[in-house]
């Protein structure tokens, strides 16, 4: 078996059993053009002169023969006493070294510069036109052509190609250099560039995975704009707007995250210096966790707990100094580091904060929503969760950010799929893409159609925060709770179920999916701790549960409800499931009626079994306690609601030609009856539908499966995430999947020397000492 084979087998064959080592020749031809000449010449996929095949094949195979002997010799105790030194044994490997290395720099490490053609057949295929669809989702065609601009722009720096490889290879410490250098790029083009806030997002977006600085504008301006009194925005806004000052986030404590009113950091005013004095009285109080605290920052919005004359005020914001401003080093009374090494690629450096007797201002309390007079006296304009707000903001934020990495995933998964074939379908026909399995699809099209539903969701989300976001700054809170609902919910949703889809996507890549070079096992890791950060995902769906329990209450006394729970106000009495015929499944309107049923039975009945416990005498936080599965399970019934209804309603008022919207409508029906599907239990328990609907449901499934799969390249296209964004060998635009592995691996640090020093240190002793053992 020559190299040629094993290479194949390795990386075009890892599963299949029924074609052992199937070479060249047989029913595996090369996936694109090639001539007679090259025919004879390819290799793994790439076509090389003939005279280097030979030579490197012959070479190889000396090297070998001659290493194979001398172990033989070793074994059979010939060699075993003879001085076998540093120096032979280099001279051998050296020798297979040499033999490899001219393979791969003949054989591999060639990326052809066509597209797979098996990826472009299905560009071929499909039924819209993905132009339009990119322009929909970018919001019109020139800001596609803005996004495409500054693609160019940040993309032709040889630091931002290099990223990827970084992000693949690199150590931690290399990794958060990698990510300091982007952001300090990307913040000094903005300045340059006089970029606006817009074009600073895209840059930030697609800058791709990790930003060192990502808390100055995903937490740290943000703070300062909602909880900072125009005074102080005057002061140090300007400041970390112009990156003056490098700041952080720090709420988090290492024994509370969820339960704010228990963090134990203290901010005790003391009136005779007009100061406030910052404690970590123990080790349960240390700050832990917030991002870019661990190297990056020197300031930081700290939440305390207010303490005046020994009276607690609850959670307040306070803008401290923790570093230097000339050598960064930590200011008196600090202890600041980095918490760890944590799952997969530091994305950015997670820092705990010790804060020992910090005297700060007066006038450091970041008093937009509470003031303390400098006699000590406390006034709060505001209920204390308006200190909330920096949460609410970053909760939509995420659930956009959840389409940005799901987008990327399904766009390797689907990619992948188009090019990969292995075993058989017909055993006359060659090896089918393994998209043509039913299976591939129903791992992949659930991902490609959240990805959809989250961001025309999402998209509806931020617009109803721009709009409440503009009361409440002007003291009008009433949209406050409705929106604290809403984005808690759509944070929880988005995350979870991006999450899960992402882990699905990367086992649908098999093997490959395992390497970081595949770019989705990274995108799995950057998305695990999305369902941790800003409000961990129970504890969100319980926050939805509480105010919708609350509405339903309201809407028992007769009160008509509006916004997201206006469902629960409706008249459900006379309710039948409407699905008369399987034509009816793909009808919305009635997809929804089904779903907003759904809702309102178990809305209503964990409410009435709350109300029952209450009233048989059961304290209030008891009754809660022992009925909280069914409280998330109506949280999350209500939010796959809101979703389908959002993307249903985006299409429905979408000005696209009748492709584009077939194309989409296809997706969104995919999306309400794969929910009605997975959860079954819940549609028929409370009547939603019955078991012949159910039926119905499940055939239209599968038919769904094979139309989404002839358009879903197209589909995964129109996200149009550039190559360096998706850092993906498998799922590049090109398709050249296994050209881009072996190129990738080239790459790998451990393959720059041919002998690994532990062969020396460790692996070469104890054969050695192994072959001298008498049996
Ligand atoms: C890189 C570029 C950047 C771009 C940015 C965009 C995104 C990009 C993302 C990529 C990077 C990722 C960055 C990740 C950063 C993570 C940072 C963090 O984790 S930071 C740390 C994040 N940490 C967390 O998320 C902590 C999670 N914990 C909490 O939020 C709260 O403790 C709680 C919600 C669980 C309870 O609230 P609590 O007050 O203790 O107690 P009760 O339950 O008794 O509620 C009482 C009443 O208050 C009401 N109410 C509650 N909240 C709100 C609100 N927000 N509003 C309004 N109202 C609210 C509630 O409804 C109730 O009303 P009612 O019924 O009485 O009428
Ligand atoms: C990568 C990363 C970045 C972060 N960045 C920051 C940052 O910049 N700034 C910052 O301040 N913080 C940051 N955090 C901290 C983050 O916000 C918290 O970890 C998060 O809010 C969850 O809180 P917790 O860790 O206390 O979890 P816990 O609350 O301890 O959760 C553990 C379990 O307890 C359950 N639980 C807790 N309370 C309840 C309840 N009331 N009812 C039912 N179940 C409950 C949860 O459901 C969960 O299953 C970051 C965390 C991570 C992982």
């Amino acid at each position: 078996m020559g190299n040629r084979c094993r290479l194949r087998t390795a990386i075009c064959h890892g599963n299949s059993r029924r074609c052992g080592y199937p070479g060249l020749r047989a029913h595996n031809p090369p996936t694109f053009p090639i001539t007679q000449r090259s025919r004879r010449t390819y290799i793994c996929g790439v076509k090389q002169p003939p005279h280097c095949q030979m030579t490197t094949h012959k070479q190889d195979a000396g090297a070998q023969a001659t290493q194979m002997n001398m172990l033989m010799d070793i074994k059979r105790g010939r060699l075993s006493h003879l001085s076998i030194t540093r120096c032979v044994f280099n001279q051998l490997l050296i020798k297979s070294g040499r033999a490899l290395k001219k393979m791969s720099n003949t054989a591999v490490g060639v990326i052809p510069s066509h597209v797979n053609p098996d990826l472009q057949e299905e560009r071929d295929r499909a039924s819209f036109n993905v132009t339009e669809l990119t322009n929909i989702i970018d919001g019109g065609a020139e800001k596609t052509l803005l996004r495409k601009r500054l693609e160019k722009l940040i993309f032709s720096d040889p630091d931002f190609q290099k990223f990827p490889d970084i992000q693949t290879f690199g150590t931690n410490s290399e990794f958060y250099s990698a990510t300091v250098l982007k952001s300090t790029k990307l913040f000094k083009l903005r300045r340059e560039l006089k970029w606006t806030d817009e074009e600073f997002d895209i840059a930030l977006r697609l800058g791709g995975q990790g930003h060192a600085l990502g808390l100055q504008h995903g937490m740290f301006i943000p703070g300062l704009e909602r909880l900072a009194t125009e005074e102080q925005k005057a002061k140090w806004l300007t400041l970390a707007k112009q990156y003056k000052i490098i700041g952080t986030y720090a709420q988090t404590e290492m024994g509370h995250g969820t339960y704010l009113k228990g963090l134990e950091t203290t901010a005790t005013y003391d009136p005779k210096t007009q100061e406030f004095i910052l404690n970590t009285p123990k080790i349960s109080s240390i700050k832990w966790w917030p991002g870019s605290l661990g190297k990056s920052t020197n300031h930081a919005i700290v939440l305390a707990t207010l303490v005046i004359k020994g009276k607690k005020y609850g959670m307040h914001p306070f803008f401290v100094q923790i570093r230097s401003m000339t050598d960064h080093t930590p200011m008196t009374g600090i202890k600041v580091g980095e918490i760890g090494a944590r799952m997969g690629r530091m994305t950015s450096d997670n820092g705990y904060l010790i804060l020992n007797n910090i005297r700060i201002p007066r006038e450091n309390m970041l008093m937009k929503n509470a003031q303390v007079s400098p006699d000590g006296s406390f006034t709060a304009k505001a209920p204390n969760q308006a200190n909330y707000a920096t949460m609410v903001m970053v909760r939509v934020g995420l659930s956009y950010y959840s389409y940005q990495l799901l987008s990327r995933g399904v766009t390797i998964g689907v990619r992948y799929s188009a090019v990969r074939r292995q075993s058989k379908l017909d055993p006359k026909e060659r090896e089918p893409k393994i998209l043509e399995y039913q299976t591939q699809q129903y791992k992949l099209f659930p991902g490609l159609a959240l990805a959809y539903a989250i961001f025309f969701s999402s998209r509806s989300l931020r617009m109803k925060y721009m709009e409440a976001y503009q009361e409440i700054k002007n003291g009008n809170l009433q949209k406050l709770p409705e929106l604290h609902c809403e984005s808690a919910g759509m944070k929880a949703f988005c995350t979870d179920n991006m999450l899960r889809e992402l882990e699905i996507i990367r086992q649908s890549c098999g093997g490959h999916g395992y390497l970081n070079a595949s770019g989705i096992a990274m995108l799995v890791t950057i998305a695990a701790p999305m369902v941790t950060v800003e409000g961990e995902t129970t504890v969100m769906y319980l926050q939805v549960a509480r105010y919708l329990v609350k509405r339903f209450a309201n809407a028992s006394t007769g009160q008509q409800l509006d916004g997201c729970t206006a469902y629960l106000s409706m008249d459900h009495a006379a309710y039948m499931c409407p699905l008369m015929s399987e034509d009816d499944c793909r009808n919305m309107s009635r997809l929804c009626d089904i779903y907003s049923y759904r809702v309102y039975m178990t809305v209503s009945r964990v409410a009435k079994q709350l109300q029952t416990d209450i009233m048989n005498g059961m304290p209030q936080h008891f009754a809660f306690n022992k009925n909280l599965v069914n409280l998330v399970r109506a949280a999350k019934a209500h939010c796959y609601y809101s979703v389908v209804k959002d993307f249903s309603k985006a299409i429905q008022s979408m000005q696209a030609s009748p492709q584009t919207i077939k194309a989409l409508k296809t997706l969104c029906c995919f999306f309400a009856i794969h929910g009605i599907t997975e959860e079954s239990g819940d549609f028929l328990e409370t009547e939603s539908i019955g078991l012949e609907q159910l039926q119905w449901i499940k055939r239209l499934q599968g038919t769904l499966l094979a139309e989404i799969r002839s358009d879903a390249v197209a589909l995964v296209d129109a996200f149009d995430h550039h190559d360096i964004s998706l850092s993906s060998a498998i799922g590049s635009y090109d398709g050249n999947a296994y050209e881009r592995l072996f190129d990738s691996a080239q790459k790998d640090p451990m393959n720059k020397e041919e002998v690994h020093p532990s062969y020396f240190q460790y692996l070469r002793p104890f054969i050695q000492e192994m072959n001298k053992a008498k049996l």
